[in-house]
């Protein structure tokens, strides 16, 4: 009996999900039925009308009837095994459609691919005549031999030599075999031969393939679950078919099916990689993984950084776990509501109260002032955040001989004990009056946890690149040291608060234990190309334990509208050109909710939002919190876009006195370290604000633009 699979384009353009209800039930009845009929019933079939389209290329293309008015196409190899699913098409279209196919073993990655044959032989001579005028061809470069290496055709080989430039590549690539297609899109981006093998070839690993024609088809149906996915049984079928079509969910690249579905890992577990390579994706596909196997009673924590992000993930897990058994034994929350929930529990329900930034640094004045120190509010609230929080210093003694790494202000030891007095003094404030910061209530409800045992079986983490090593001990003690603790998911490029961790000296194992993903799938290649110019040349710290990170190998193969950079007289006339930019975005058709403004102060959001209203376009603030379902433009700060995405987005108030925030900068005399992470965090900011955007990006500022800008050759 055949196995059912779909082909993602069964799915893409929304053409399944836009067909009526009545045909999508006929599509699932025929499909029910599939995998119960051997090859000689299926083509005995009356029903089903199994039928080759007249004049077809390829053997295996064949075309079935869904209803009078509608048939699918499917590729069916001929010993029977496997059902592909290409589409369902109104009746005449799927025969023209399925007539013009051809499909083959892609000779580098063993994959099956299935192309427009006829569009392809249509469309080349047209090209070839024009490439015979042109000047430079795009892979002159490049030698037949590479090119064949790394798995393209003859026939897609002609077709290659006559392409000019990437955009006329972006024309001929929809007729193309699909992996070819990617390996020409990566060459056109600039990546060189080798790469291109070991990014998309090479790590296939694909399973080698023998014996007859068909079984030699039947695997590389296997070898392609990028673009294949195999139904595994009927709840699987109506999984896939009853609810809205979304390609993360069951197409996964294989570098992030590797991550994600191996069976074990022996400790924790690290993924990083750029913006939108799929680490949050990746992430829940763990907890799917992990539900699978957890025993009677165990339970797991996901968990993230903002609000924001954790409703992502939650609605992000609700679509890929149906059952709500399963569902219901995850508990996704921030790491600060998780610290939270221990110290309520331990207060017997009573919850506990926090301190605002302000009141913090109230307070941190009201002692520099009271005991007459030699230090300013900022410089103690750093001290004790960066040394006697992280390394959880409890004593005068420790203190006294702490080391102090990324402090760049030397203390002399004979100042220690007047430091330390400031610190007891703050604690000892926040006990008198029942009050935490966030990371201090992280760091006793560590403690409440290390002495009562963990919660969970596994903790799995997303934007783990702003912890803070308090909030990292209550992860730490949240699940038991055991294979499969911590699946650690971020990304150091995107670090826009101050945090600095080694993890080893928390107990967390990641040296060695990392993969990094490379593949956009959010934004256009331009506008990747265009914001890691405000990061080139500039180090980045890894995740964890020293040693940098680096983007190398990060692309995308979309490709859109350049960004576009503009600079206004005054404020006014920016947020009239922002104003006007997201009008034209919303009359080609984008939904206003699809489009976010940031800035790096929400008066300036503000500003732009009251703008759009009084133009007519709904907007709405970030910093309320709206419903997914909400209509209406984001507009919100820098900050509150991390680890969200938009099609289009607006990133204004990009001045020189905004973009860095001189309030958030530590001045280099007071402390030479900080001053330089805190200046890498505005502009990691900046970086975070425009690899939102999938589509379309505009940054502008007005008057003089920010420094990141022009350093980068932007303004
Ligand atoms: N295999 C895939 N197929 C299709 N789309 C994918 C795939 N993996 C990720 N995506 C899509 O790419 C986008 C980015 O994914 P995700 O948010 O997981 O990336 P990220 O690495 O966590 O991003 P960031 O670090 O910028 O927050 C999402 O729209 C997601 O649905």
């Amino acid at each position: 009996m055949p196995q059912l699979a779909f082909e993602k384009r069964f799915f893409k353009g929304g053409d399944y999900d836009a067909l009526p209800v009545h045909v999508r039930k006929n599509v699932r009845e025929a499909m029910d039925k599939f995998p119960k009929l051997t090859p000689a019933q299926l083509k005995a079939d009356k029903g089903l009308n199994f039928k080759p389209p007249a004049g077809a290329r390829n053997r295996h293309i064949r075309t079935f009837k869904v209803d009078n008015f509608h048939r699918g196409v499917v590729f069916a190899p001929e010993g029977g095994g496997t059902l592909l699913l290409l589409k369902v098409l109104p009746h005449d279209d799927a025969y023209a459609w399925a007539a013009k196919l051809d499909a083959g073993v892609n000779s580098a990655t063993r994959g099956l691919e299935v192309w427009d044959a006829e569009g392809l032989e249509r469309v080349t001579p047209a090209m070839e005549r024009r490439a015979a005028g042109a000047g430079r061809l795009l892979f002159a470069d490049i030698s037949d031999g590479d090119l064949r290496a790394l798995g393209v055709d003859d026939t897609t080989l002609r077709a290659a030599r006559t392409i000019v430039d990437a955009q006329q590549l972006e024309v001929f690539a929809p007729y193309l075999p699909e992996d070819q297609a990617e390996v020409l899109q990566f060459l056109a981006n600039g990546f060189g031969v080798e790469e291109v093998w070991r990014d998309i070839v090479a790590h296939r690993a694909p399973a080698p393939a023998a014996g007859d024609d068909s079984s030699v088809i039947e695997t590389a149906i296997r070898n392609t679950p990028t673009r294949i996915a195999l139904v595994s049984g009927a709840e699987e079928l109506a999984e896939i078919l009853d609810r809205p079509f979304a390609e993360w969910r069951i197409f996964l690249h294989p570098s992030q099916r590797k991550v994600a579905y191996r069976p074990s890992y022996p400790g924790s577990y690290q993924v990083t990689g750029g913006p939108g390579t799929g680490k949050s994706v990746v992430a829940m596909h763990r907890v799917r993984h992990l539900l699978n196997h957890l025993r009677p009673g165990e339970r797991i924590l996901l968990t993230t950084f903002t609000n924001a992000l954790v409703s992502a993930l939650r609605s992000g897990l609700t679509e890929l776990v149906a059952d709500p058994d399963l569902l219901e034994r995850v508990d996704v929350t921030t790491v600060n509501a998780q610290a939270g929930r221990v110290l309520t529990e331990a207060a017997g329900g009573e919850a506990p109260h926090f301190l605002g930034d302000a009141e913090e640094q109230a307070r941190w004045k009201e002692i520099a002032e009271r005991l007459d120190l030699p230090w300013n509010e900022r410089f103690l609230a750093q001290e004790y955040r960066h040394v006697v929080l992280a390394q959880r210093i409890d004593d005068p003694d420790a203190y006294l001989a702490a080391d102090r790494p990324g402090r760049g202000r030397p203390l002399a030891r004979a100042l220690r004990p007047l430091l330390w007095r400031a610190m007891s003094e703050f604690t000892a404030g926040l006990d008198a009056d029942g009050v935490h910061t966030h990371l201090r209530a992280c760091d006793v409800a560590a403690r409440t946890l290390e002495e009562e045992g963990p919660l969970y079986r596994h903790v799995v983490v997303d934007e783990a690149q702003d912890l803070h090593p308090a909030q990292w001990r209550l992860l730490r003690a949240a699940v038991p040291v055991r294979p499969d603790d911590l699946f650690i998911a971020g990304d150091p490029h995107q670090r826009i608060y101050d945090a600095k961790v080694s993890l080893k000296s928390l107990g967390i194992k990641v040296v060695g234990r990392t993969t990094r993903l490379k593949r956009n799938y959010r934004s256009t290649q331009e506008i990747l190309a265009w914001s890691r110019a405000l990061l080139d040349g500039r180090p980045v710290e890894g995740l964890a334990d020293g040693g940098d990170d680096t983007l190398a190998g990060y692309r995308s193969s979309l490709h859109g509208a350049a960004p576009v950079a503009f600079g206004a007289p005054d404020q006014d006339a920016e947020v009239a050109e922002v104003v006007r930019r997201v009008r034209a975005w919303v009359e080609a058709g984008i939904a206003p909710s699809e489009i976010a403004v940031a800035a790096r102060f929400n008066a300036v959001a503000r500003k732009v939002k009251e703008g759009l209203v009084a133009e007519g376009v709904p907007a709405v603030l970030l910093r309320s919190t709206p419903k997914p379902e909400t209509e209406g433009v984001r507009a919100g700060t820098m900050h509150a876009l991390k680890g969200l995405e938009f099609r289009c987005v607006a990133v204004a108030g990009v001045c020189d006195w905004a973009v860095p925030f001189a309030k958030a900068v530590t001045p280099a005399d007071v402390d030479p370290i900080q001053h330089a992470t805190d200046l890498m965090a505005e502009r990691c900011l900046l970086f975070v604000a425009c690899t939102r955007a999938r589509d379309q990006l505009h940054v502008s500022w007005h008057k003089e633009p920010s420094e990141f800008l022009t350093e980068a050759g932007i303004a």
